[in-house]
């Protein structure tokens, strides 16, 4: 099973990811984009690079995504591990298509969808940790150029879209309540979601 964790960027996710190896000390933890390939050091380059092309941007992010797949989520899928990932598909949906939103591609995030219909694998749950994009940006520190509440504002109407559209995929964790209470509202989501199976 697939489980992926989704939010703007201070919205927990690592926090909680970090938490829940001790809980399922037998699951594959895994993260996009991906720490331990060139892929994702070529990604890390292009958001420290605020002149980066944002197509291109896209391509880099995807092509992580294509290796992460076919070196980690598959295999450990088809071993019937338990997969959870900080960050996947939806993050590209829901940034890349905030990134494109005044480029010449006329529906963003469908032309992302798009990309990754023909190779991808959809997560079965998706814990989504949801934070106002003022909460998210002082959180983060803003660091880099996706961690500004503007753009932010942007990604979170994004992913209120995609959770719209798949509303039986998505749990949604209120992230602005403290650690340990958002910790204990994802051990309870994945627990139904584990109970369910
Ligand atoms: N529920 C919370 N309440 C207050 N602060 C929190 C909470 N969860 C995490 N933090 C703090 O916010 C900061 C960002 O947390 P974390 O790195 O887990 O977020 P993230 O969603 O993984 O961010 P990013 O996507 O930028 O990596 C950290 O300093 C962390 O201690
Ligand atoms: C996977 C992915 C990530 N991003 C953005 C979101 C963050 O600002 C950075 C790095 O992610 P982290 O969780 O803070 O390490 O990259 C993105 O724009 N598109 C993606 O597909």
């Amino acid at each position: 099973m697939l489980v992926t964790l989704e939010g703007l960027d201070g919205s927990g996710k690592t926090t909680v990811w970090e938490a829940l190896h001790d809980v399922y000390p037998d699951a594959v933890f895994t993260r996009e984009p991906t720490d331990d390939s060139w892929y994702g050091e070529a990604v890390n380059r292009a958001i420290g690079d605020d002149d980066a092309d944002p197509l291109a941007t896209l391509f880099l992010f995807t092509a992580d995504h294509a290796d992460h797949l076919s070196r980690v989520v598959r295999p450990a899928l088809a071993d019937g591990e338990l997969v959870i990932s900080d960050r996947y598909s939806d993050s590209r949906y829901a940034y890349q298509a905030a990134s494109l939103r005044d480029s010449d591609i006329t529906r963003p995030m469908e032309y992302i969808m798009g990309i990754h219909a023909a190779f991808s694998r959809t997560p079965d749950k998706t814990i989504y940790l949801d934070v106002d994009p003022e909460t998210a940006a002082a959180r983060s520190g803003k660091t880099n150029k996706f961690e500004q509440a503007a753009y932010l504002a942007d990604v979170r109407a994004n992913y209120e879209r995609l959770i719209e559209a798949e509303p039986e995929r998505f749990i949604r964790v209120d992230a602005t309540q403290p650690p340990e209470d958002v910790l204990d509202a994802v051990e309870a989501a994945l627990a139904d979601i584990l109970d369910e199976q």
